[in-house]
């Protein structure tokens, strides 16, 4: 069985005062979760105050972006190890704001997967269509084609340790959520697709989350289906009595 995943993408929101008053609350009450893996992923300059605030909580921390090189000089970029040291588990990559304005391609996206995976970091691999992909019928062939060039020359057992987010890019920040019918075909085609690069017992072992206008009132229905594993979460993510929802889905 797929434990759930529900994780808060921070993005470029929060300096550390705001962030410590988010995980105090959040950690006063996500006590008594034994079902489900919860995440947060603030920007970096949290993430040092913020690990040891999650010590011995049921929430895990994660990063926004790394580069795939261990050191070097790539001024502004931060190592895979930097990420770890700092108590890092996941690091979510190719998030489409990363792709959109900062020219992410699948080929930096499968170096960066590798590097993560190298070094025990949970890669979260964002793959989704913009509005006119959608609209022309395209979203299945633009997003198996992410996945493609994202997940190259994995093996079976790196697949198992990536988690794929399904994040139509017409529904981020705009609280226009894709239906959970639509969701259910497009995580099904990406297991479907994951099977293909591996096998059904891989793919099948891999959590697909959902991203886009993930709100109190829309998990639930959201988290029903059947190939929907978890959610990651904008906007929502930055209050603590939404995310608490969120992650209570039922
Ligand atoms: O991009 C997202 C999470 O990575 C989704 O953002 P929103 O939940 O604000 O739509």
């Amino acid at each position: 069985m797929r434990r759930p995943l529900l994780a808060g993408n921070w993005k470029m929101h929060y300096g550390v005062s705001e962030g410590v008053a988010l995980v105090e609350a959040l950690s006063a009450d996500l006590t008594d979760l034994s079902d489900r893996d919860v995440l947060v992923c603030p920007p970096f300059t949290l993430l040092g105050s913020l690990a040891p605030l999650l010590d011995g909580t049921a929430m895990a921390l994660g990063a926004q972006n790394m580069h795939y090189e261990a050191k070097g000089a790539y001024t502004g970029e931060i190592a895979p190890q930097m990420l770890k040291e700092l108590g890092c588990s996941y690091v979510i990559l190719g998030h489409s704001e990363r792709r959109q304005y900062f020219g992410e391609t699948d080929e930096l996206i499968n170096r960066k997967a590798h590097a993560a995976l190298a070094i025990g970091l949970k890669p979260i691999v964002c793959v989704g269509e913009v509005k006119a992909e959608r609209d022309s019928g395209q979203a299945e062939s633009v997003v198996v084609g992410q996945l493609r060039g994202s997940l190259a020359g994995l093996s079976a057992e790196q697949l198992r340790g990536v988690v794929i987010a399904y994040e139509p890019v017409w529904a981020i920040g705009t609280g226009d959520t894709a239906t959970p019918a639509d969701a259910q075909a497009m995580h099904a085609r990406i297991r479907a697709e994951l099977a293909a690069l591996s096998d059904q017992a891989t793919a099948d072992a891999v959590i697909i989350q959902y991203g886009g206008s993930v709100k109190p009132d829309n998990v639930d229905e959201l988290m029903a289906q059947p190939d929907i594993d978890g959610a990651l979460v904008g906007g929502a993510s930055l209050k603590a009595a939404d995310f608490i929802r969120i992650v209570r889905f039922k």
